[in-house]
């Protein structure tokens, strides 16, 4: 594996799109301000529409100005990187296109000494992935001297067959460890942070079993609606759309065992294992009692009136198709037999809110305790988004009082979501591709494993929409979610500071202000 930040020819398929506009720009130029990216590269945006590179470098300044962390300034060399960034506008189906895009491609190994070094983003939409791949062996790209890497966006498939079918059309033109698939989570600084908090300290590792920790949950919570990509999501729904990637890499980072080494192939081993241990749901009387699914109707947030998923633009007036859904999953292993991972995402909840809570079991009663005091059980909770960090709830002595036990929290606040200029996630995976480290980008057999749990869940929504709730836009989502965990004798833990039942936050800040 090569680490060194070489240079390279970074073609960019998909590059007049959202994607590209919203994230890779922005992170290009981060990586370049902060000299990540070598001097030693350049962009190539490919697309249909016609753009001269004057205009494209143009489109690239606006996407900066409006998402990046850093902003050009007055010092900044602006033009010295706008040099990198040429425009080819080319269909994927004409070949002719990619053999000039190769020729293109060897003019600017020469002008930035890249060393033939090739990373192509495909940007796109999945369809045309296998077609790409195709023409850039037919086109002569993977000719040059240096390597050659593939990055894909998700989603990766519909299901398990059509996975297959696409894994099947790469694998004719690259080898599995020159492929890149992005699941920008993995990329997320928190989430990188589970691996190194669960394996650094000695106090959280021997705790993580079933003998310790009552439940997990996790929650990717999100405000927005489907804005302007009903026509993909409607086909997606939140199973395919968040549950088959980020959801289930969330499970694996939380349960997955030591790795032997960090190589990227052992934490990717370990990883496997995890998706590979989920239990199956049976049939679908089984998704029905451990899956929730239901989909937001109109509702308000903070006053605004918010319309229903199927007044939005491009969804099919009568759709099924869910835009939230809640599991119980079980990891049936040594370590987790018997503990509940929890997980729900959806659009439209209250809260921007990407989090985990671990929820330990309670200390056994004592004679001391158990006749005088109600103990809340300990908490630990890696927030990731908006705000990152770590938060742990435990017991103690309110001051002052003889009697009392109280709640109390330590919080470790990495960023609060306010002027954040921790790397985006797609700044660290381009980083990362561009190095050649494929640690955080998911393996064909992790994909392929995490379609197969997701696929039984599918099979049991075609049958029948019955079981599909509603739930007002701006609500935490159907009741039905509450409801099985509450079967369990348990509950959702509050996201996000919106922990209005939990008085722990305030007694952290000022401990005798509680009652
Ligand atoms: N947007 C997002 O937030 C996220 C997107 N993704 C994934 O990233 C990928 C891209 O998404 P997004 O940017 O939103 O999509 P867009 O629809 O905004 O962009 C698609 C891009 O593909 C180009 N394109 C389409 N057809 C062709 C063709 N035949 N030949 C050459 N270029 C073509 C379009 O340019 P033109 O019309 O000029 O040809 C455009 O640049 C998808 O796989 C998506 O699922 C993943 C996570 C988040
Ligand atoms: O992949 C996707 O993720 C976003 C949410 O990402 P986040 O980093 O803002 O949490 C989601 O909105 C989108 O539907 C999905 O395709």
């Amino acid at each position: 594996m090569n680490l060194s930040p070489d240079g390279a020819v970074i073609v960019l398929f998909g590059a007049t799109g959202d994607l590209a506009r919203r994230k890779l720009f922005p992170a290009f130029y981060s990586l370049y301000r902060e000299g990540k990216l070598s001097d030693r590269f350049a962009v190539v945006g490919v697309a249909r529409r016609p753009r001269t590179d004057e205009q494209f470098q143009e489109d690239v300044l606006e996407s900066i100005r409006e998402f990046a962390r850093h902003q050009p300034g007055e010092d900044d060399d602006w033009d010295a990187f706008a040099s990198h960034f040429r425009y080819m506008s080319l269909d994927i189906h004409d070949l002719d296109g990619f053999r000039r895009l190769n020729s293109l491609a060897g003019q600017l190994d020469e002008t930035f000494a890249v060393g033939g070094n090739r990373l192509f983003y495909l940007a796109l939409a999945p369809e045309l992935f296998g077609d790409v791949s195709l023409n850039l062996k037919g086109g002569g790209l993977l000719d040059s001297a240096g390597w050659h890497r593939l990055v894909i966006e998700k989603p990766f498939g519909y299901d398990l067959e059509s996975a297959e079918k696409l894994n099947e059309e790469l694998r004719r033109v690259f080898p599995e460890e020159d492929i890149y698939r992005i699941d920008h989570y993995l990329g997320k600084e928190m989430v990188q942070n589970i691996e190194v908090i669960r394996f650094t300290n000695a106090f959280f590792e021997p705790l993580w079993n079933n003998r310790y920790i009552s439940n997990i949950q996790i929650t990717l919570s999100e405000t927005v609606g489907v804005e302007e990509r009903g026509g993909y999501y409607d086909t997606a729904g939140a199973l395919r759309d968040m549950g088959q990637n980020h959801m289930l890499q969330m499970v694996t980072m939380m349960a997955m065992e030591p790795p032997s080494v960090l190589h990227p192939e052992a934490v990717r081993d370990e990883k496997v294992k995890v998706l590979k241990s989920m239990r199956l749901y049976k049939d679908a009387e089984d998704v029905r009692r451990n899956v929730v699914r239901g989909q937001y109707v109109a509702g308000e947030s903070k006053g605004k009136a918010l319309r229903g998923y199927l007044e939005e633009d491009k969804v099919p007036e009568h759709s099924t198709t869910e835009t939230y859904f809640a599991a119980k999953i079980f990891v049936d292993n040594f370590r987790w037999a018997g503990v509940p991972f929890y997980v729900r995402t959806g659009k439209r909840l209250p809260a921007k809110a990407t989090e985990v809570v671990v929820e330990f079991k309670n200390v056994p009663e004592n004679v001391y305790l158990a006749s005088k005091h109600q103990l809340q059980t300990n908490l630990l909770v890696f927030r990731v988004n908006p705000m990152e960090g770590v938060y742990i709830k435990f017991n103690a002595k309110a001051p002052g009082s003889e009697e009392r036990i109280v709640p109390v929290a330590m919080d470790f606040c990495h960023s609060n979501g306010v002027g954040i200029n921790t790397p985006e996630a797609y700044e660290r995976l381009i980083h990362d591709a561009v190095r050649g480290d494929s640690t955080y980008f998911t393996r064909w057999d992790e994909v392929a494993a995490a379609w197969r749990f997701v696929d039984r869940i599918a099979a049991a929504w075609r049958e029948s929409n019955d079981d599909l709730q509603t739930y007002p836009a701006g609500s935490w989502g159907p009741e039905a979610a509450a409801a099985m965990l509450e079967r369990e004798g348990h509950r959702w833990w509050p996201v996000n500071g919106q922990r209005d039942d939990d008085q722990a936050i305030r007694l952290s800040s000022d401990i005798s202000a509680s009652t």
